[in-house]
């Protein structure tokens, strides 16, 4: 059969024209699949490269210690529920003016739910509750009352499920939630990370002991049969081998915590708030976190009235007499009386965490004071 260039042309033109649009095409396809990928919250891998790297030198550390995920978790955070706060929902009222038509930006402020802005990432039995609730006073924040667990327990359902738990806020106002196990989650750090480097996070730090004992005794409401606190404190308790799988002692350890999430975020982007002082002095604790969130200070002392018999402050309306509100009963529980060389043990066990802790603040939280 005779060549026919002509005959050629016909045939190879157009396959390779087709060839070429079925590249083009498949280009298109795989950008808008990896945007779907990126924006439905799995976009952890850009976090995790700068991680890897990151993660070298925190290698050493939590193979010393044990991570967070490897804890002896006889407290079940699984069941750890706190309160939704709607103790104080009355009085929270009117205060907060909802503008449903907040529709800016395709991420972040979609029907005017917006992700949070500012997270209060621990620590169990700190006092976030009260934080919050103090919080959702304020005009300018708008808080999600339960623990949505979204970085370490919900991740995969990815960030538009979070952001549907949000509630409605209007331009001006922050976007809050509070999980407590998050600062002792080892992926959250970079998760966060994830969805904004410039998440504001707020840490309520209490008095590693007192908050262990404080966890145990939720622990034992619900399980009452657990052993003693005393028990599960030491791994050998005749050598006074300190248990640190034990999450009630592991949490404590702050500095080791905080470690980690100092290689996501600047020192500044963090507050540690004194779980004391915010029992002592909640307007002047309030005072630091409206200022450290960029926020008019609302919430002052007019807020506050002391409750005796409850030992903790409670909220009141600025104006008028109406009855103070207090946080349920689960908050303020009586600890059960532990055996002293126990406590002081855990003490001593604490004091080069603590010292940590406070030379990385830079502040000094007073949790060693009497010795
Ligand atoms: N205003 C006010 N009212 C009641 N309780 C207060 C308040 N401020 C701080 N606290 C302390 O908060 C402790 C509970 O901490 P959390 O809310 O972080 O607990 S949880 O992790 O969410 O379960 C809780 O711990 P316990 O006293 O051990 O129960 C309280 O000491």
């Amino acid at each position: 059969m005779e060549y026919s260039p002509i005959l050629h042309n016909l045939y190879v033109v157009p396959s390779s024209h087709v060839r070429n649009k079925l590249f083009v095409l498949c280009i298109m396809l795989s950008l808008w699949v990896y945007m779907i990928y990126c924006c439905v919250g799995y976009c952890s891998t850009v976090p995790n490269l700068a991680y890897a790297n990151r993660r070298e030198s925190d290698a050493d550390a939590d193979n010393r210690g044990s991570s967070a995920g490897a804890s002896r978790d006889l407290l079940n955070n699984q069941n750890d529920l706190d309160s939704r706060g709607d103790e104080w929902e009355d009085i929270r009222g009117e205060t907060k003016a909802l503008d449903d038509n907040a529709m800016s930006g395709f991420f972040n402020e979609t029907e005017g739910k917006k992700l949070p802005q500012a997270i209060i990432i621990g620590v169990k039995k700190g006092g976030t509750r009260a934080l919050l609730e103090f919080l959702r006073l304020h005009p300018d924040v708008r808080a999600v009352g339960a623990e949505p667990h979204f970085f370490d327990r919900n991740y995969d359902k990815g960030l538009e499920w979070y952001r549907d738990l949000m509630p409605k806020s209007s331009e001006g106002q922050l976007t809050m939630e509070k999980t407590p196990s998050y600062y002792v989650t080892r992926e959250v750090p970079a998760r966060i990370y994830c969805m904004s480097k410039d998440t504001k996070l707020i840490v309520v730090v209490r008095d590693p002991v007192t908050r262990a004992i404080s966890d145990y005794t939720q622990t034992r409401s619900k399980k009452p049969d657990i052993p003693s606190f005393e028990s599960l404190t030491f791994k050998n308790m005749s050598a006074g081998l300190i248990d640190t799988t034990w999450s009630a002692v592991q949490i404590g350890m702050y500095a080791k915590h905080l470690e980690r999430w100092l290689q996501f975020f600047p020192m500044e982007q963090l507050l540690f708030v004194s779980g004391e002082r915010l029992i002592t002095d909640p307007a002047g604790e309030m005072a630091r976190v409206q200022d450290f969130l960029g926020i008019r200070r609302v919430i002052t002392e007019k807020y506050f009235h002391f409750n005796p018999a409850k030992g903790f402050p409670c909220l009141k309306r600025p104006e008028g007499n109406s009855k103070p509100h207090c946080l349920g009963k689960t908050k303020g529980r009586t600890h059960p009386n532990i055996d002293p060389e126990v406590v002081q043990r855990l003490r001593d066990f604490y004091k080069p965490f603590n010292r940590k802790f406070y030379k990385m603040t830079g502040y000094d939280f007073g949790w060693d004071s009497e010795e």
